[in-house]
């Protein structure tokens, strides 16, 4: 399963200078096949120290001792307050958001723009107001597809004795939602036992918890280098991953990047000018992102995509290999393959992840890192390399 993460908001927010700038590869990292897949489908990376720094030799597949591994993400454009009553355009951005594991709610945090995403003064609008409207949303859009055919639904699950969450969970399969998200949201919510007697409120509640456990969400507080201080820390008191972003400042760095005019790597928290003959303008436009990257510590884009990814998701990187030696595969190259994987899976994970047929002969697994065996329900850990034995072909 390819990973996917969401880019929502209001508009204006910023998304789509988030989106170009997060899937703007340079040259050096964009060791995969296309960056931008359609007009709001791109692939970003989630950045990692690679293995290979413990060895003496660069495995070729890292910046410097640098990993980058390749996700997807989608910019999901036209969502507005009530959107799921068919305002704006309508459903069709809810559409997009099933495809995504984790969404990133760009928020407007400078204050700049009105709820509906209408140009004000900075500082105008509260950005604490723009917190819920994305999660009711998404609750809303569960809804709709829940009461469309409640009444039926509720009879069959009563005539034919089916369990409540494989028939919820069917329902809601077109939003990326399984029957483990039901079971907990219905453990959560302490409904009556009679699904009868459940009342659009109730309903509500119920998508409230599948949503949230169905699509977790971190905050991007964009436009931080503008923002009244304030607004950004009102923001980060939330109950919730909040990122400072500066997308605007993120863009102006890979395009600066691109162009050959200075270095600087995705992530990096500083950068430096490599082309002499800048014009002034473009001198000043520079030291004003350092000084604004100074005082955040980086422009948070890649801090917010590691979060959702490592913090949000709970995710590892493990790289398997073929020989646990040179830690290359059968054509002789160093680290390959950087795999994301849940925390808490196992060497045979790791094997069907592979190859089925490896998982299904799979024998023992060795951490090549200290040489050790390991069985089929060994833990793995961020950032191991593995090699699997199997008696696959
Ligand atoms: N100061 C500042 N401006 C930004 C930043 N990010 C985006 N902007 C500006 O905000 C405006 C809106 O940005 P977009 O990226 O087009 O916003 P959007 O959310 O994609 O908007 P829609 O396409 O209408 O949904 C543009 O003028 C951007 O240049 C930022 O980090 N800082």
């Amino acid at each position: 399963m390819t990973m996917t993460i969401g880019l929502a908001g209001k508009p204006n927010a910023g998304k789509s200078t988030f989106f170009k700038a997060a899937t703007m590869a340079d040259v050096e990292i964009a060791n995969y096949p296309f960056t931008t897949i359609n007009a709001n489908k791109g692939v970003t990376y989630v950045r990692a120290e690679c293995p290979c720094v413990e060895r003496s030799k660069r495995c070729g597949h890292c910046v410097e001792g640098i990993r980058y591994v390749p996700i997807e993400m989608i910019d999901v454009a036209g969502l507005v307050p009530d959107a799921h009553q068919g305002r704006g355009l309508g459903n069709t951005f809810l559409d997009e958001l099933r495809q995504a594991q984790a969404i990133i709610h760009v928020i407007d945090a400078s204050g700049g723009t009105d709820v509906e995403g209408n140009p004000v003064d900075v500082g105008e609008h509260n950005p604490m107001d723009d917190v819920d409207f994305l999660n009711r949303e998404i609750t809303m859009w569960m809804f709709g597809i829940l009461k469309r055919n409640w009444d039926r639904l509720a009879r069959k699950i009563q005539a034919e004795g089916l369990k409540i969450e494989k028939v919820l969970s069917e329902q809601l399969a077109g939003a990326g939602v399984d029957e483990y998200h039901v079971i907990c949201s219905l453990s959560e919510c302490k409904l009556d036992h009679n699904h009868v007697k459940w009342s659009d409120d109730d309903l509500v509640r119920l998508c409230d918890g599948i949503r949230i456990m169905s699509k977790p969400m971190i905050i991007a507080a964009n436009k931080a280098d503008v923002a009244p201080g304030g607004f950004v820390s009102d923001l980060q008191s939330l109950e919730q991953i909040v990122v400072p972003t500066s997308a605007a400042a993120e863009l102006a760095l890979k395009s600066a990047s691109k162009s050959g005019a200075i270095k600087y790597d995705p992530g990096d928290d500083d950068f430096s000018i490599i082309k002499e003959d800048l014009t002034p303008a473009q001198k000043k436009g520079l030291e004003n992102v350092h000084a604004l990257i100074e005082k955040m510590g980086g422009t948070g884009i890649q801090d917010c995509i590691n979060r959702s990814v490592f913090e949000l998701l709970d995710l590892i990187i493990v790289y398997p290999v073929e020989d646990e030696g040179k830690w290359t595969d059968k054509n002789d190259r160093m680290l390959p393959d950087a795999f994301l994987m849940k925390r808490g899976s196992t060497a045979h994970d790791l094997a069907y992840k592979v190859h089925s047929d490896i998982g299904e002969s799979f024998l023992y697994a060795v951490d090549a890192k200290t040489k050790m065996r390991l069985g089929e329900k060994h833990e793995l850990k961020d950032g191991d390399v593995v090699k699997i034995v199997s008696t696959a072909k």
